[in-house]
């Protein structure tokens, strides 16, 4: 009893209005995490979609976010009569189970739309992708696409390729592959914090080779301060290496970049 008294005492101090309900204040609006910025990319770039278009669909986290938007807009039959060329197996599975019908690039050889992430972002539009493994398929499905709509989230943006201390992948076939891997350290002999490495991935227990959908390795090219050389010039001398089947840079490719930060949607566009 004389417990009760005394706290409400303390109360009635500390609340010059005692009788009065205040509300608790708002809750503070927590920032939008890099997975809510990537859907939100995504679904911008998905407004480019029309029914009955060819489209070319992405790998990776961010690229799945427009798979989910376009699956939901089948659903609910806003988009019909909509095909996919998938740009890996990992896509195909997804976009199976989310129920998008898929084609191949052989049936359709000319795409509408295709909407990927990317590694990075250069301000000429220049990207890198393949730290998911997929740049081969996807360099063919985006090449043949009439609009390359690039979706990332702020971070991906850098000022000049290689600058995010990420790789920029090579696709090697595995025979000589040390061969290859021997041609490609020599090619950036000299140039300062370079370093070209096999990409492994791990399994269970054991640390093995990563394989690639087409049954290829990657190496992967670290280039500490960015790739400082003309990159047309050094896309050129990777590709004419025997054993190289492609790499990760992709020079004018993308017709339009959809960036978005906690401040907003930006979107860069291919000067015509
Ligand atoms: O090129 C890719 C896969 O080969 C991806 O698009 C790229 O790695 C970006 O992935 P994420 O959206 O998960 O960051």
């Amino acid at each position: 009893m004389k417990t009760a008294v005394s706290h409400q005492t303390i109360e009635s101090m500390a609340t010059p209005f005692p009788h009065l309900h205040f509300p608790p204040p708002p809750p503070t609006p927590t920032p939008p995490s890099q997975d809510d910025l990537k859907r939100v990319a995504a679904h911008r770039a998905v407004e480019l979609v029309e029914s009955g278009m060819v489209l070319g669909l992405g790998t990776g986290s961010t690229a799945i976010h427009a798979l989910d938007r376009i699956a939901d807009l089948l659903r609910r039959g806003t988009l019909t009569n909509i095909v996919g060329v998938p740009t890996s197996k990992k896509t195909e599975a997804q976009a199976l189970a989310l129920g998008i019908p898929l084609v191949d690039l052989n049936s359709h050889p000319s795409i509408d739309l295709s909407i990927d992430g990317a590694d990075e972002v250069d301000p000429h539009l220049n990207i890198v992708k393949g730290r998911g493994g997929s740049l081969l398929r996807e360099k063919m499905i985006e090449g043949a696409s009439k609009r390359f709509v690039v979706i990332v989230d702020d971070s991906k943006l850098v000022p000049r390729l290689g600058g995010s201390g990420l790789a920029v992948p090579v696709e090697i076939i595995p025979f000589g592959w040390e061969y290859t891997l021997g041609k490609l350290k020599k090619l950036f002999d000299g140039v300062t914090g370079f370093d070209a490495k096999l990409r492994m991935s791990k399994k269970v227990g054991d640390v093995e080779i990563d394989v690639t959908d087409n049954l290829n390795y990657i190496v992967d090219l670290y280039f500490e301060n960015g790739i400082e050389l003309d990159l047309g010039s050094i896309s050129d001398d990777i590709l004419r290496i025997t054993g190289v089947v492609e790499h990760g840079m992709f020079l004018g490719m993308a017709t339009e970049v959809i960036i978005a930060g906690k401040d907003g949607i930006k979107v860069m566009k291919k000067e015509r």
